[in-house]
């Protein structure tokens, strides 16, 4: 269990995400980067099989541990877990509602996200309510005291970049539903720039394969529970259903963990400068940079930064699609939150799997560009960009 009251002294979370507690696992040698203990099974000597503190890598292994307070520290959670992707960590979270109970969810989502909760609906006798999030009162609306037990939340959200007032939503649900926990997938922040445990979130989790590995070549995800007995829950769920990320992975996660603030730092300044770019060009940007933006100081007021995702709108199906197709430094690809920059449709890519008619319900503009901004020299991601708009048939404006 990780202590957070201890007295040693905070740093910038900057510092933090690099230095890793020592103590967090045992190590003979003082190796300087934290060991892969590639193991299934420990050993020990006593016949009721007490005396070690692993006894079966399902259940807990010291590499998974050591990413596990490092993330703890960061999040500023009681306790922290790491699994085999950000799907199987929402899929471990949603274990913990039972049949005849409720979910209140965005109307803006991960089309995974909306493909795990449509799946529940239908075949686990949980309602699942899609309101818009950035209205307070709407998620109030569907509260209900007995029924209600998770409300999720994202906050920016998946692709359109909409934001909620998780501190109003969190006090509205805590004091109308006893039993209801507040859950945030916070991937398109990242712990660096939000910490939603510290607007009142019950549970944070991530895809731990965006910014967290930051680097395209892990597959994880990160659960931050508030309060120890979530988090005994969440662990019986891990351990009994072995859905917890493997010690090559773990130690790849934490490698990763470590350059987070760095990476993050370089890919959101170049994030705002390719929004100021294509706002001036008259598209319709969504990015809670822009001082144009709706929701700019709410957005401001719950973290230190807007992210390095961002979309647009070209307002043509056939355009969007020019674009995209005519960018060459900018890769056609999912994903998002690694150094090189991605660009995608989401209704045809990452949110494909909701259904035409839900997206058009939901107005998710099928003309919907999403950039995933990296750590490249602004200049050629920005030169890139105006060839695909030029190539497309856009006539690009030049820098005043
Ligand atoms: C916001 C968000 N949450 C969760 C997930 C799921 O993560 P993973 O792909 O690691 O399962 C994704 C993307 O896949 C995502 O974009
Ligand atoms: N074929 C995949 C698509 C993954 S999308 C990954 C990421 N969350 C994003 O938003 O780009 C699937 O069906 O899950």
């Amino acid at each position: 269990m990780v202590d957070t009251s201890s007295s040693s002294p905070r740093y910038h979370l900057a510092t933090e995400l690099v230095h890793i507690d020592s103590d967090a696992v045992k190590d003979n040698y003082n190796a300087a980067s934290v060991p892969i203990y590639q193991t299934a099974t420990f050993k020990t000597s006593n016949a009721d099989g007490s005396g070690s503190e692993y006894d079966y890598s399902r259940s807990g292994n010291p590499t998974r541990t050591a990413v596990e307070v490092h993330l703890a520290k960061i999040m500023k959670a009681q306790r922290a877990f790491v699994v085999s992707t950000g799907m199987t960590a929402l899929d471990v979270i949603l274990r913990l509602v039972k049949h005849g109970q409720e979910i209140i969810a965005g109307d803006d989502l991960y089309g995974g996200t909306n493909r795990l909760l449509t799946y529940v609906s239908q075949y686990g006798g949980i309602k699942v309510h899609n309101v818009d999030t950035t209205s307070v009162d709407k998620v109030s609306a569907r509260l209900d005291p007995v029924k209600t037990r998770l409300v999720l939340l994202e906050s920016p959200t998946n692709p359109l970049i909409k934001i909620a007032d998780i501190r109003a939503i969190v006090s509205r649900v805590h004091n109308t539903c006893p039993n209801a926990l507040v859950v945030v997938d916070n991937t398109m922040m990242s712990p660096y720039l939000q910490n939603t445990l510290e607007l009142g979130a019950d549970i944070e989790y991530h895809s731990g394969t965006k910014y967290l590995a930051g680097h395209h070549d892990l597959m994880a995800g990160v659960i931050g529970c508030a309060a120890a007995a979530v988090a005994e829950q969440v662990y019986f769920v891990i351990n009994a259903s072995g859905s917890g990320l493997g010690p090559f992975d773990s130690w790849l996660l934490l490698r990763g963990v470590k350059t987070l603030g760095i990476r993050m730092e370089k890919q959101q300044s170049n994030a705002m400068l390719i929004a100021a770019f294509l706002e001036a060009q008259g598209f319709r940007v969504h990015y809670p940079g822009l001082k144009s933006s709706p929701q700019y100081e709410l957005h401001r007021s719950m973290s230190s930064g807007p992210g390095a995702v961002l979309s647009f709108e070209t307002g043509d199906v056939a355009l969007s699609e020019r674009v995209v197709e005519s960018a060459r430094l900018w890769g056609i690809s999912v994903s998002f939150g690694c150094i090189n920059s991605l660009i995608s449709m989401p209704c045809k890519m990452s949110h494909a799997s909701i259904p035409a008619e839900v997206r058009k319900q939901r107005h998710l503009p099928e003309d919907l560009i999403r950039l995933c901004v990296g750590i490249e020299h602004p200049d050629d991601l920005i030169s890139d960009l105006a060839s695909a708009l030029t190539k497309a048939g856009v006539e690009v404006k030049a820098k005043d």
